[in-house]
């Protein structure tokens, strides 16, 4: 299953929601889909379930477009923060229709999934709340087994240990029955530890495609005197500067670092955080900042 998006754009009147986008990715591993509020994330995604067709440019799975293709479309499963359930219906009715629509569907994996969340199948959809809601969203995801299965901020409401068992449940699904999965978060150290591979878009364009292990390699949280740090920045992309009381802490991104390296140079080092790194590196000033 190999998902290709070629020079895509997609507009809204004068705005860009994504300008001339390529990436490909390949079967079978999780991707972390990363950037700002704004950043085009949403539309990419809706793009690859077939929801909106491109202005231009194109998006393939498997050398198809998704775009009104029920073949395709079976095998995508895009789950949203407001997934649009009929209010009438109950819990058992939404699962029994995505039953129908999905030819890999597991009624266990529903059923079990069920449980962890807590939730009676004969609940009305209108009594549920942000959470419970939430959860049906999440176990219509990894109960379809759709090759590409898509969760957009899909924890609206959730609480910390229900987030952790959509976590959970998420990485066993994914040993047992591998698929491509594509996570959207702005919780992004809950589940950093789930990405194999992180996209990061920015204002509508792809800033990064790396692995997990690459994105931390290539960055480094370095603080101590100011002198030695400035020598230590130079001809360096630095991306965050802080400042207190002549200690200087940066953080830069692009080389290949050894923690041991600068520790014997007497500067404390440690790599960065995935979030922090994403906020800096889309941050609009700071980007791609010599010293
Ligand atoms: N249907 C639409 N009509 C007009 N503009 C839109 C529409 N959908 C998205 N946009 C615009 O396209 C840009 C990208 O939006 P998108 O929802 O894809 O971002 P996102 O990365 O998912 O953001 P967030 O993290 O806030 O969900 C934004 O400027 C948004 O206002």
């Amino acid at each position: 299953m190999q998902i290709e998006f070629k020079n895509l754009t997609k507009a809204y009147g004068a705005k860009k929601a994504l300008n001339n986008f390529s990436l490909t990715l390949e079967a079978n591993k999780i991707y972390g889909l990363l950037g700002r509020n704004g950043a085009g994330k949403t539309t990419m995604m809706q793009l690859l379930a077939g929801q909106i067709s491109p202005t231009s440019g194109e998006v393939l799975v498997n050398g198809e477009k998704p775009f009104n293709n029920r073949t395709v479309l079976e095998d995508i499963c895009l789950i949203n923060e407001s997934n649009n359930f009929k209010r009438r219906l109950k819990i058992k009715h939404v699962l029994k229709i995505a039953s129908l629509f999905y030819p890999k569907w597991s009624q266990e994996t529903a059923d079990r999934l069920m449980k962890t969340f807590k939730l009676e199948s004969n609940l009305n959809m209108k009594g549920l709340s942000k959470g419970m809601e939430s959860s049906v969203g999440i176990i219509i995801g990894l109960a379809s087994r759709a090759n590409i299965t898509i969760f957009d901020e899909p924890y609206i409401g959730l609480d910390a240990s229900a987030r952790y068992d959509f976590y959970d449940a998420l990485l066993e699904e994914f040993q047992q029955h591998p698929r491509t999965i594509i996570l959207s978060t702005h919780l992004i150290d809950e589940v950093s530890n789930l990405f194999e591979e992180i996209i990061l878009v920015r204002e509508g364009e792809l800033m990064h495609h790396k692995t997990s292990e690459e994105m931390t390699e290539l960055s480094i949280q370095v603080t101590g005197p100011k002198d030695k740090v400035d020598a230590f920045c130079t001809g360096k992309n630095v991306i965050h500067t802080d400042e207190i009381m002549g200690r200087k802490t940066v953080i830069v991104f692009g080389e290949h670092f050894q923690l041991e390296d600068l520790k014997n140079e007497g500067l404390e080092a440690e790599r960065c955080p995935i979030q922090k790194l994403m906020v800096h590196l889309t941050e609009e000033k700071g980007v791609r900042t010599h010293v």
